[in-house]
């Protein structure tokens, strides 16, 4: 079975940045974490630019990559190892430009083969399908199978990663169709234990699938 590993990403909102950034630490030293995501929602840029200075220490000293959602302007200023890009969040190509070839860029592709490719060929470091199950994170238009990532890990060497409504409990299909990467918010920030359960949890399911 290839590996697969887990990517975590921040809840929409962090009122209590010092109280995440303790959570943070505990999470990412229960197991391993590829990369984590900073995704605020409808914030200030001077928060998001704030939340980054926090975190990105943390981040590095555990060689976790740390990712700006949505704005390569902010990846750039905040000093993020890259970016992850929506559809309407801006041209992998300009991001490359931006950040520069070391970066890590991500790029999202609902359920379309088409728009893998396209990322593909415009220089993204991974493509992201999803969401595969119900999620209460974020309002989702598209579902994907697990059948896109058994074709995509098939026919391209590109990392691929799964998202939306991943948990311990769910994820082993994903696992098994070739997933490089499991990103999750709830399974880890709401997992009833906390944080560095859910962590431990995801990371022991993705040994087991
Ligand atoms: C790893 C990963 N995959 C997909 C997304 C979703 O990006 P997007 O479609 O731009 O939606 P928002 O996250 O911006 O609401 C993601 N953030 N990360
Ligand atoms: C950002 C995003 N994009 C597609 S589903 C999703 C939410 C993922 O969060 P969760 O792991 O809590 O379902
Ligand atoms: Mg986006």
């Amino acid at each position: 079975m290839p590996e697969c590993r887990l990517y975590l990403i921040t809840p929409p909102a962090l009122p209590d940045l010092t109280g995440f950034a303790d959570s943070l630490a505990r999470a990412l030293d229960a197991g391993d974490v590829a990369a984590l995501q900073l995704r605020l929602k409808d914030q200030p840029d001077d928060a998001v630019l704030r939340a980054a200075a926090a975190l990105r220490p943390i981040a590095q000293a555990r060689d976790v990559a740390l990712l700006m959602n949505d704005r390569m302007d902010l990846a750039k200023q905040a000093g993020c190892d890259g970016v992850h890009l929506g559809q309407g969040d801006g041209d992998p190509v300009a991001a490359r430009k931006l950040l520069g070839a070391e970066a890590t860029i991500g790029v999202t592709c609902h359920a379309s083969r088409h728009l893998a490719m396209e990322a593909g060929e415009a220089g993204a470091d991974y493509v992201a399908f999803g969401a595969f199950f119900p999620t209460g994170t974020k309002q989702v238009q598209h579902q994907a199978e697990p059948e896109i990532l058994e074709w995509w890990a098939e026919m391209f060497e590109l990392p691929c990663v799964a998202i939306g409504g991943i948990t311990a409990a769910n994820c082993a299909p994903l696992v098994r169709a070739g997933a490089d990467f499991l990103a999750v918010v709830g399974a880890v920030w709401s997992h009833p234990e906390g944080p560095a359960a859910g962590v431990r949890a995801m990371n022991a399911a993705i040994a087991a699938a």
